[in-house]
């Protein structure tokens, strides 16, 4: 069987490559990063690094990789014979994606040749947004054939991936730890799909809520707190008891949510939260702040990571004094380095935090008014987001 795989970054070749080639796939990779393609093409596969204490090697053989913004017409073909279609591109990318999977997956409808397309991205149902982005790319009469031969599955994934350089090579290097959860209630029976390592579940808006809301979340709050506060890496950050506090205090409310919403086991939810809390804390890693709080407005985004269970605990009637103060924490997320930091400052200069925050989380004003007051104390004073004692007399 034959996989198309869009995106042959950390998560691309450090998981899902993994994964489709234990299930049996031969991968093709469409990237636009040369160094990566050519690397790839060398050795007709890629090398993956474990970040546990042997630090063992795994091999992920017969794959390949096009070039698809130089090649798309062999990026077309390799579409069109793929039996499975995946990405891991970033949120910000499928629309760039989009245009080509239409015009092979309306090529393919025409042949009645059906796929599944699975999105792996860190967003609620990432496959639906990719859906819509290759319809608004088709015509009506496309739409429904697409409709008929081309099915979108929404996925959960979980696995700190990063890479590092090695004699020349790009070496994917994982936590040993990883969750691949997929969306079998729409898949069309004989439509290849993988089987093993990976959950099939009825119902995914409970795991990729989980996964943004507790893995992404705690994620987000260290990356931003800790740039706030002059830390590089999460792993630094998390030496400051303070920090892991605050992150644990936004966490610990967030699990009300999934008990209210889903009636999920406290004590499970728990345990889960404490064994994410442990691989953030991994000792093999080093996870820049800058990596895990890339592109902020993203991440503030209502449904995001970090808006997301605030607004969720607030409809509970949950007080969320940590969720308030790590929200404020990523408004004042102010890297040069990194676009969507640059544009959000600038947006905050123009029109001021409350503003900001309206316009970018979608909070009401009284939300908007508490958070912007948060973060004016907290850009005069950085060291006043550890007054932990404000966050457990609002608790
Ligand atoms: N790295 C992780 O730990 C991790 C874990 C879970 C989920 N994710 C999610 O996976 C996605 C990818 O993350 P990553 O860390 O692998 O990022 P990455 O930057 O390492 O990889 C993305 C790859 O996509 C390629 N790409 C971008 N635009 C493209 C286009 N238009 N056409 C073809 N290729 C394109 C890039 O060249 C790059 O190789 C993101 O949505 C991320 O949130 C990452
Ligand atoms: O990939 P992002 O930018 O959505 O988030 C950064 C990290 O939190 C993320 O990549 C984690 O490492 C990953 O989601 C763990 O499964």
């Amino acid at each position: 069987m034959k996989a198309v795989h869009f995106g042959a970054g950390n998560i691309g070749r450090g998981f899902i490559g993994q994964i489709l080639s234990q299930n049996g796939f031969d991968i093709t990779f469409l990237d636009n990063n040369r160094a990566i393609i050519d690397q790839i093409n060398t050795n007709n596969g890629y090398p993956i690094q474990y970040l546990d204490r042997q630090k063992s090697t795994f091999w992920v053989k017969n794959v390949s990789a096009i070039d698809s913004g130089q090649y798309p017409r062999s990026s077309l073909e390799a579409l069109v014979a793929a039996d499975l279609i995946t990405t891991s591109v970033g949120v910000n990318n499928l629309k760039k994606i989009a245009p080509l999977l239409k015009e092979a997956l309306v090529y393919r409808a025409q042949k009645q040749k059906s796929v599944n397309i699975l999105a792996n991205e860190n967003m609620i149902n990432a496959s639906t947004y990719l859906k819509k982005c290759v319809y608004q790319a088709a015509s009506l009469e496309e739409q429904s054939l697409l409709r008929q031969y081309a099915t979108f599955v929404n996925t959960a994934i979980d696995r700190q991936a990063l890479s590092f350089h090695h004699n020349d090579q790009i070496i994917a290097a994982v936590e040993p730890y990883y969750e691949w959860v997929i969306d079998s209630s729409i898949v069309q029976p004989g439509v290849p799909l993988p089987q093993n390592n990976v959950v099939l579940v009825d119902n995914i808006q409970p795991y990729i809520e989980r996964k943004l809301y507790i893995v992404n979340a705690s994620h987000a709050a260290l990356a931003y707190v800790g740039y706030l506060l002059g830390y590089s890496t999460i792993q630094q950050a998390m030496h400051n008891p303070q920090i892991d506090q605050l992150v644990q205090s936004f966490i610990t409310t967030n699990l009300q949510y999934f008990v209210q919403q889903y009636q999920q086991s406290l004590p499970q939810l728990q345990q889960f939260a404490a064994q994410t809390m442990q691989r953030n804390q991994n000792p093999q890693l080093t996870d820049p702040v800058t990596r895990v709080g890339r592109a902020p407005i993203r991440k503030l985004q209502k449904n995001d990571r970090l808006v997301g269970p605030f607004l969720r605990t607030q409809q509970l009637q949950l007080p969320n004094p940590g969720g308030q103060r790590i929200i404020a924490s990523a408004y004042l997320y102010n890297n040069p380095d990194d676009p969507e930091a640059v544009l959000l400052q600038k947006k905050i200069v123009a029109q001021g935090y409350q503003a900001t925050i309206q316009e970018v989380s979608q909070l009401s004003a009284t939300a908007a008014h508490q958070i912007a007051l948060l973060c004016q104390r907290y850009y005069q004073d950085p060291q006043q987001i550890l007054d932990l004692r404000e966050v457990n007399n609002d608790c």
